[in-house]
């Protein structure tokens, strides 16, 4: 967000440096969000290079004889349209391939204009055609691949010229009428590619404002939920192990009414920092709501989660707190764990068995951890709307 005016240039340099060395995940959302319409544009451009074949003939009927060929090399492209369509990672090699599938595309067309009477002047139009071309087509890819396009495109002609491949060609004629167009394309790029940085970073933000809890900082619920979802389906796939603590503040509500919402809120704000002391970095530590926390530990099994449990437990039961009115009090949590077994079919189920772990420490006394293999007897879960009715969960 600029905030003044003096600000401006400033922002402005940090954003080109950006776009001339862009991240794996620029890169990859700016291809996903303008893939389509490159596929769009190049099967267009496609059908309609090979249809001017009808120009060729207005220009020079018997030229054109020789032509037909050459315009339905462009065709090619219905195919980089259609491998397109298949490929949904971005990479290196695409924007190589695409770069140099143009500039076949225009040594082509050189080609055709030799065949043409006077065709080297009558195809100064479709030279500027490449210009347009790189602003649309070039969209998906980053700002250098875009600008390499654009001064390739622009040379091309000049170097056939030079060496003799482009019949009659005047230099300083091609060079009055592209150079300027594609000064043009570079900066309608570079200003077409700021554009998107700006809605990238806006949609970067929003989604970390969606998925965070305002209070703690911690992931809330909407992203944890599909995120758990998903370690799942890895850890099945892969048989490595995962674990999951369910942690609630015991007697919360008692914390509120002696000290106030104030002091609630930062009590609930402590469990979030101590949850993240001792989560590692592959770890997701989430605010499922109220004073309730998860805590995802990937490639961990029962025993280290319950030593991690633990480690938490004890960690906030031996924290002193001071209340907006200076009191001093302690408070303590209850933890429930469980690491994923094979019978657990989805998210409910395993968010489910880590839940009646966490009730039972809740029943038989709080401030302590429980495992859910030590869990026996009826299915009893605090949060109902963590199972589904329908979900087939095992008993535990
Ligand atoms: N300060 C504050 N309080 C909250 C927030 N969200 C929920 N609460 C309170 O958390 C309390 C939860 O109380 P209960 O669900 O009865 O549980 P508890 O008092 O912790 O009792 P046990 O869980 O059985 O140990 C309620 O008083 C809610 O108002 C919040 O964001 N801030």
């Amino acid at each position: 967000m600029i905030n003044s005016f003096a600000e401006l240039p400033g922002t402005l340099i940090a954003g080109l440096r950006f776009l001339f060395f862009p991240d794996r995940d620029f890169l990859q959302k700016k291809y996903e969000d303008h893939r389509r319409f490159t596929i769009i544009v190049s099967a267009f451009l496609s059908v309609l290079w090979a249809a001017l074949w009808g120009w060729d003939w207005v220009i020079d009927p018997v030229g054109a004889d020789n032509t037909v060929v050459l315009r339905l090399f462009f065709l090619v492209a219905l195919a980089y349209s259609l491998t397109l369509y298949f490929i949904r990672k971005s990479s290196s090699w695409l924007a190589i391939i695409t770069v140099v599938g143009m500039l076949a595309a225009e040594a082509n067309f050189i080609l055709i204009l030799n065949h043409l009477d006077n065709g080297i002047v009558y195809g100064l139009g479709g030279f500027m055609y490449c210009m347009f071309i790189a602003v649309l087509v070039f969209q998906c890819f980053s700002l250098i691949t875009n600008i390499i396009y654009t001064l390739s495109a622009t040379l091309l002609p000049h170097l056939a010229g030079e060496l003799a491949i482009a019949d009659n060609f005047q230099h300083f004629q091609y060079a009055a009428l592209i150079w300027p167009a594609a000064l043009l394309a570079i900066v309608t790029q570079v200003v077409q590619s700021h554009h998107y940085l700006l809605r990238y970073k806006l949609e970067r933000q929003l989604e970390a404002l969606s998925t965070t809890d305002a209070l703690t900082g911690a992931r809330n619920r909407r992203y944890f939920i599909p995120l758990l979802a998903k370690e799942i389906r890895r850890a099945k796939r892969t048989g490595q192990k995962l674990s999951l603590l369910m942690l609630d503040i015991d007697m919360f509500k008692r914390v509120n009414d002696t000290y106030g919402h104030l002091t609630g809120d930062r009590v609930i704000h402590n469990v979030s920092v101590i949850g993240h002391q001792f989560a590692r970095d592959i770890d997701v530590v989430a605010r499922l709501g109220g004073e309730e926390f998860a805590i995802l530990l990937t490639a961990c099994d029962q025993q280290q989660a319950v030593q991690v449990a633990e480690r938490i437990r004890s960690a906030i039961a031996s924290v002193t707190m001071y209340s907006e009115d200076k009191a001093v009090f302690s408070y303590t949590v209850s933890i429930g764990v469980a690491e994923l077994e094979e019978s657990d079919k989805d998210e409910r189920c395993f968010l489910g068995r880590a839940d009646s772990a966490l009730y039972e420490a809740k029943e038989s006394g709080r401030n302590r951890v429980v495992l859910a293999t030590d869990v026996k007897g009826v299915f009893n879960s605090r949060n109902r709307a963590l199972t589904s009715e329908n979900s087939e969960c095992p008993e535990s």
